[in-house]
């Protein structure tokens, strides 16, 4: 309708306005910057993943992770996860629009969606043809978890890895899907939501643009489905962990990174999330 030229010239003031619009920040540019932030605040380039991913774990390796105690392979799993949201933290806080966002939000944004961030990221380290993930500098099957028994969990995340990998998005797909899983207005107790919902248009904006460009517009949808998926997923690991807690709660208390702790485990502030400075 903007462009409508019925009656005869555009209106000035509206094409003043898209470009207006369009200067002040140019979806390519939102694009562009969250591609590289996603780039720069990987653990493992997508290349390397790929170089590894027949490195398989022995029959021997997989035997000493299967007999470790339930607590030390948690504990084990627990710090790999903390580090892999230790970068997604830096990938939020490159997110255009995300540190004018008040801290309460930004804590918010990272206490409900960094666990979805890892899950999508770890579909980069997935190899379907033998449905192992890279885990410790080689590519592991669901038995080498055995010890956490909560097979059923191991079984959701490498179903969700399978069914991510199924829509074989680019690096830059999967880049602008992080920032859009990250930005996501409808989580609870956001103070300044509206605030939350402009920047989540436009990653919105910016995935759909690129989706277009890759004449994928069918994907925008699909992604929306993965998104319900991986709220379940988190659900079921937050009930696994109170579980776990329960059996082990000195484990929890002493040797959980404190950073998993506050994320995943409690409800107290999140000073260890380094964005109060
Ligand atoms: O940035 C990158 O390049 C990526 C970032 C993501 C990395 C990754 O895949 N991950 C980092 C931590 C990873 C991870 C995923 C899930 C969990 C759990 F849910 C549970 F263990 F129960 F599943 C828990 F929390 F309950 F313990 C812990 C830790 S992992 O690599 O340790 C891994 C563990 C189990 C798997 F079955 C598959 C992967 C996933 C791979 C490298």
């Amino acid at each position: 309708a903007y462009l409508d030229c019925s009656q005869g010239r555009p209106q000035t003031t509206t094409l003043l306005l898209l470009t207006f619009i369009a200067a002040c920040c140019p979806i390519e540019e939102v694009c562009a910057s969250i591609v590289r932030s996603h780039r720069e605040t990987s653990q493992y380039r997508v290349e390397e993943l790929q170089a590894l991913r027949w490195k398989l774990f022995s029959r021997e390796e997989i035997h000493a992770y299967q007999s470790k105690s339930m607590d030390e392979m948690w504990q084990h799993c627990a710090l790999r996860l903390t580090d892999a949201v230790q970068y997604v933290v830096e990938f939020a806080k490159r997110i255009p629009g995300f540190r004018q966002l008040c801290q309460n939000d930004q804590i918010v944004l990272l206490k409900n969606g960094s666990m979805e961030v890892v899950l999508v990221r770890m579909t980069r380290a997935f190899n379907t043809e033998n449905s192992t993930v890279f885990f410790d500098g080689k590519f592991a099957g669901t038995e080498l978890f055995k010890a956490l028994a909560c097979s059923d969990l191991i079984a959701a995340v490498f179903d969700f890895a399978h069914s991510l990998c199924a829509l074989r998005l680019t690096e830059q797909q999967v880049a602008l899907f992080s920032a859009l899983v990250l930005i996501n207005s409808d989580r609870p107790c956001l103070e300044e939501r509206g605030r939350v919902e402009r920047v989540k248009k436009e990653v919105e904006l910016a995935l759909s643009h690129t989706l277009h460009r890759d004449n994928q517009e069918g994907l925008m949808n699909k992604l929306y489905q993965k998104v319900a998926i991986l709220k379940s997923l988190c659900s079921l690991h937050i009930e696994k962990l109170r579980w776990f807690r329960q059996l082990y709660p000195l484990t929890v208390h002493s040797l959980f990174p404190p950073l998993y702790k506050e994320l995943f485990a409690s409800d107290t502030d999140l000073p260890l999330l380094g964005i109060h400075h």
